[in-house]
């Protein structure tokens, strides 16, 4: 089925050149609404809902710091993970053919960053029984992750009700960024220390596609030290 594109290829490289890269560049994040249209999104939400229905979605992580026995038991985040490929997820394949396209057209343009490849999607679901996301960094160690884009799914939200709002801290600023996971919003923000963020706590259940871009130079960097690491430490076993 061909898909009518609601955002054509010349929309996308000015919504890239003239919204996205100053933002990224002059504040660290970015959002939009309405990127893939309503019939589209809808699709989405669609194969998103009979990803959850089918029971493949991880079991959440238990929420709460703490290790062992002290451990909370309540599950929070659900993920599993989508190529896009997979039979019942072709609407997701088109999310992420329109973020490429999206953060193509910003490549070169985002300072050093030279965006070539990413992660698959990272379908989550959050129960609504008050689990979040503690807050972090998602890439704190030069792991390769340079842009996180996210896609929301909710529809009828309400923050006041329902929570599970995104709060960005961006870093050295005195303001936070809260962002509601509404749906067809498109968010990107940097992935590594200039943006720590968390999930407050959600009341209904509340779906996201996370995807994560690589800057080429950074992502290798990262493979060369891990594949050290690794060589290193089988020697120091077998020496
Ligand atoms: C489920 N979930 C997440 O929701 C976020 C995250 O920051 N989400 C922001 C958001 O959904 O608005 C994550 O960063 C994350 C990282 C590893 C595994 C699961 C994760
Ligand atoms: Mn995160």
């Amino acid at each position: 089925m061909p898909f009518l594109q609601h955002l054509t290829d010349s929309h996308l490289e000015q919504l890239a050149l003239e919204r996205i890269v100053p933002a990224l560049l002059e504040r660290g994040y970015f959002y939009l609404d309405h990127f893939l249209g309503e019939a589209i999104g809808r699709l989405v939400l669609g194969q998103v809902k009979q990803i959850h229905r089918s029971g493949v979605l991880s079991d959440g992580q238990l929420a709460g710091r703490g290790s062992g026995v002290c451990r909370s038991h309540i599950r929070g985040d659900k993920i599993a993970w989508r190529s896009g490929s997979e039979r019942g997820s072709e609407a997701i394949g088109f999310l992420l053919k329109q973020t490429d396209k999206l953060i193509s057209l910003c490549a070169g343009r985002l300072g050093k960053n030279t965006v070539r490849e990413r992660s698959k999607a990272m379908v989550a679901c959050y129960p609504g029984n008050g689990a979040g996301y503690v807050k972090h960094v998602d890439n704190p160690n030069a792991d390769g992750r340079c842009v996180t884009c996210i896609y929301y799914l909710n529809k009828n939200w309400n923050a006041k009700e329902h929570g599970g709002v995104l709060r960005i801290f961006p870093e050295g600023k005195s303001y936070v960024a809260d962002i509601e996971p509404l749906f067809d919003r498109l968010l990107l923000f940097w992935s590594d220390r200039r943006n720590p963020h968390e999930v407050q706590p959600s009341f209904a259940t509340r779906y996201a596609i996370t995807v994560w871009y690589f800057d080429s130079e950074e992502r290798a960097e990262a493979k060369k030290r891990f594949r050290d690491s690794t060589a290193s430490s089988e020697s120091s076993t077998t020496s």
